[in-house]
């Protein structure tokens, strides 16, 4: 199991354990598999894909990625745990606005010393990007960035990718087209992909659905 979430709480300052956000929440997640997390807003989505990244302390509970139990973990340990396995889309695609095409795309592949060129020109043939590698993000459609933001992350070659309403900013047709393509190429690499949406329709896309209600994911 590339990810496991077992019975984890997690409260922020202020809330008791009645109206904590996640109240026991458990899941597993298989490599080459994918989960869309389901919710009202404010059920408390982005606060469990934060900790399945190792972004944020849980209060109780246990979750692992791989063999490894995030909560013997040291922030140091956590660190490099997100540099080499972890790697996450947001609804911002977060691009460096100073970077090339190729050189985001590169970037935190370099940082966790995994950059595989051949790896890196195929993900970029993949998602249309050949032809776009020395442009910067502002030359970008929003689909070409969340594009390079895919790629990016793919680069790394992570056990588990963490995607977070990865096509919110685009229009339905980018937004279809970048999801089909973000699937395909977690398939194709064994990756597991865990990912927040509003979208039903995008959720039935994934493998399996969860959804988030009263703290609990059913
Ligand atoms: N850093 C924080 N400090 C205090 N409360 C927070 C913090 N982050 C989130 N919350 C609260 O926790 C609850 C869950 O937030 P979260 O962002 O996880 O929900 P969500 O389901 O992702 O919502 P949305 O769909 O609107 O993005 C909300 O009530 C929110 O106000």
């Amino acid at each position: 199991m590339v990810l496991k979430i077992r019975n984890v709480t997690k409260s922020y300052p202020g809330q008791t354990a009645d109206d904590a956000v996640l109240r026991g929440v458990s899941l597993d997640l298989a490599a080459g598999t994918s989960l869309a997390l389901t919710g009202d807003s404010g059920s408390g989505k982005s606060t469990l894909l934060h900790l399945a990244g190792a972004l944020d302390h849980f209060d109780s509970g246990e979750i692992e990625i791989g063999t490894t139990k995030l909560s013997r973990l040291g922030d140091g340990q956590r660190a490099a745990l997100r540099r080499q396995e972890v790697s996450l889309v947001f609804q911002q695609f977060n691009l460096i606005p100073s970077l090339t095409v190729r050189q985001n795309i590169a970037l935190h592949a370099r940082l966790g010393g995994r950059w595989d060129a051949v790896w890196g020109q195929q993900l970029a043939d993949r998602l249309g990007l050949s032809g776009l590698l020395d442009r910067y993000p502002e030359q970008l459609s929003g689909g070409q960035q969340q594009r390079v933001a895919i790629g990016r992350a793919l680069a790394l070659r992570p056990k588990l990718l963490l995607a977070d309403e990865p096509t919110g900013n685009l229009d339905e047709t980018a937004s279809a087209a970048v999801m089909e393509l973000m699937l395909e190429l977690v398939r194709e690499s064994g990756a597991a992909l865990f990912l927040v949406t509003h979208s039903s329709a995008i959720a039935q896309m994934l493998d399996r659905q969860l959804h988030l209600k009263h703290g609990k994911a059913a």
